[in-house]
């Protein structure tokens, strides 16, 4: 298992930070599996300070020695990539076969962001001695969430050292062990002192971050919740750039198939990867009020009741681990009572499992005949609406504010393009899970789900802003003066 020490890396000295301690712990054994202090709003002073400091140098380095000091970092992950995926499973609690590809993800963002950079902010030339170029923002600050502690921090940190951003990077207090050793490998890779600076914390320390006056952009991902009071935070503040990557609460249109088992693979991928606990997992699954409709549910119920759930290293290993905490476990069986108190029809009880108070097994809701709040419920709860018409899908599926992604199985593809059409969402899938999004396209949602500044391969587009040029080596005469001009 990685080591990790508890401490901040601020102006490029590992040490205490200032504020109050905080644990990290184990979901499956209930065990503290880091500790440290958070940083204060003296410790995030000192780190804007030092990567104002480190900036010039940092953003005046050829492209190509930025590029090469990203290449480095991802020999050292290629290099640390079983001890990582060991920490990230026993952290979040998710599987060490799906720890693996997080890390595999981490890894591809280094040449993708290269090819994104080159792609969507490079430098282009037009007759006429016009340039275009790309400059780096300045201080940014990365926010993560829980549910992916490497690949997400890292789909911002990558893009923005690599134009030539300075970087303050929070990592959720949910998995702060991670972004220890996630820095860890930037420095073990050569990045220079204060180019990348680790301030662990809770709410108080992205507060002190983010109305820090030196920050000229915030890149999050994380709740809508927490999205929506930056986003209000940072109203009137246009010279700050907010990228939201937020929640959603998904709609799944189940349409005629031959191949059931199939289409019931897509759906479990779907609500129940990572314990349910992945932005893009479908939160709702509409079905047709029919005869194959009640087989698609037989059929999925018994699938899903029999997924095998365990600890992060069980042999043989899980489908899906305990959710983030005991307290989330508890959160989601309130709401599942809750959905319950407005009239959804139990299917298949979520219920705790004695391995642990953060084990839950996936719960399946019948909701057709309540109102249920438009909210994200962010771990295995999947709610079924029947509806008697493809329609009536589209007018369901489309009953959110949020917006992130959505999904179509079916057979026909004239429906799927009819709901293509209308669909709202920034991902929309045909016969594949809404998860497991592709980092060679961009990511991100609509209404309540981002603030349409979509991140992977379009997050080079928010980490550096376009300077237009017209240049000329010397001043030159035109060809014909204004009128009235003598020279
Ligand atoms: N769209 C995406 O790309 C994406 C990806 C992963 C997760 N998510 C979403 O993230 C959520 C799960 O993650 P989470 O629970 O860690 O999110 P969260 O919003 O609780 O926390 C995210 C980060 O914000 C910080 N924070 C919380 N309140 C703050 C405040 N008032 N000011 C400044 N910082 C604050 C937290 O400490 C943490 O670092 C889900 O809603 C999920 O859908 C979205
Ligand atoms: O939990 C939210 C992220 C889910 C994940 N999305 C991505 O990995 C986006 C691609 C990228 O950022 O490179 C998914 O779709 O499962």
């Amino acid at each position: 298992m990685m080591q990790t020490t508890g401490l901040l890396l601020v102006n490029g000295r590992w040490r205490d930070g200032g504020g109050s301690t905080f644990d990290s712990i184990d979901p499956a054994s209930g065990d503290s599996l880091w500790q440290g202090k958070a940083a204060n709003r003296e410790d995030v002073h000192e780190a804007f300070t030092a990567a104002r400091a480190a900036f010039d140098d940092w953003s005046d380095r050829a492209h190509g020695e930025r590029e090469a000091l990203l290449r480095a970092y991802a020999r050292t992950l290629e290099q640390r990539k079983e001890a990582l995926a060991a920490l990230i499973a026993r952290e979040v609690g998710k599987p060490l076969w799906e720890a693996r590809t997080e890390v595999a993800a981490m890894i591809g963002k280094i040449e993708l962001s290269i090819r994104a950079y080159g792609l969507r902010t490079g430098s282009t030339e037009a007759a006429g001695g016009h340039v275009l170029r790309h400059k780096p923002h300045g201080v940014v600050a990365v926010f993560g969430p829980y549910n992916f502690p490497g690949h997400l921090p890292n789909g911002h940190i990558v893009p923005a050292l690599l134009a030539g951003n300075c970087v303050l990077f929070k990592p959720s207090e949910q998995t702060p062990a991670v972004g220890e050793a996630m820095v860890a490998c930037w420095q073990a890779a050569g990045l220079p002192a204060a180019v990348l600076q680790l301030l662990q914390g809770e709410r108080a320390t992205g507060e002190a971050l983010a109305a820090h006056q030196e920050l000229d952009g915030l890149f999050f991902t994380g709740s809508s919740r927490t999205g929506a009071i930056l986003h209000r935070q940072f109203a009137g503040m246009s010279e700050k750039i907010l990228a939201l990557e937020l929640g959603g609460n998904n709609p799944l249109i189940v349409r005629p198939v031959e191949n059931l088992d199939a289409a019931i693979h897509d759906v479990v991928q779907s609500a129940f990867l990572t314990s349910g606990q992945r932005c893009t997992c479908a939160r709702r699954l509409i079905v047709p009020d029919d005869a194959f409709g009640r087989r698609f549910v037989a059929r999925l119920s018994e699938v899903v009741e029999h997924l095998r759930i365990g600890a992060w290293n069980d042999e043989p290993q899980p489908f899906m681990g305990p959710v983030i905490s005991a307290a989330v476990a508890r959160q989601l069986l309130d709401t599942q009572a809750g959905l319950i108190g407005l009239g959804a029809k139990v299917v298949l009880p979520m219920r705790t499992l004695e391995r642990g108070a953060a084990f839950v097994t996936p719960g399946l809701l019948d909701a057709s005949d309540c109102e249920m709040p438009d909210e994200e419920h962010f771990g295995p709860l999947l709610k079924i609406i029947r509806v008697a018409s493809l329609a009536d899908a589209i007018t369901v599926a489309n009953r959110t504010r949020y917006g992130l992604s959505a999904g179509f199985i079916g057979d026909d593809e004239a429906e799927y393009r009819q709901y293509w059409r209308r669909s709202r969402a920034g991902i929309v899938n045909w016969n594949r899970p809404t998860t497991g999004a592709s980092g060679a396209f961009p990511f991100g949602g609509i209404g309540a789900s981002g603030n349409h500044r979509a991140s992977a391969f379009y997050a080079a587009d928010y980490c550096a802003y376009p300077v237009a040029s017209g240049e000329s080596a010397h001043p030159q005469l035109p060809e014909k003066l204004a009128p009235g001009l003598n020279l």
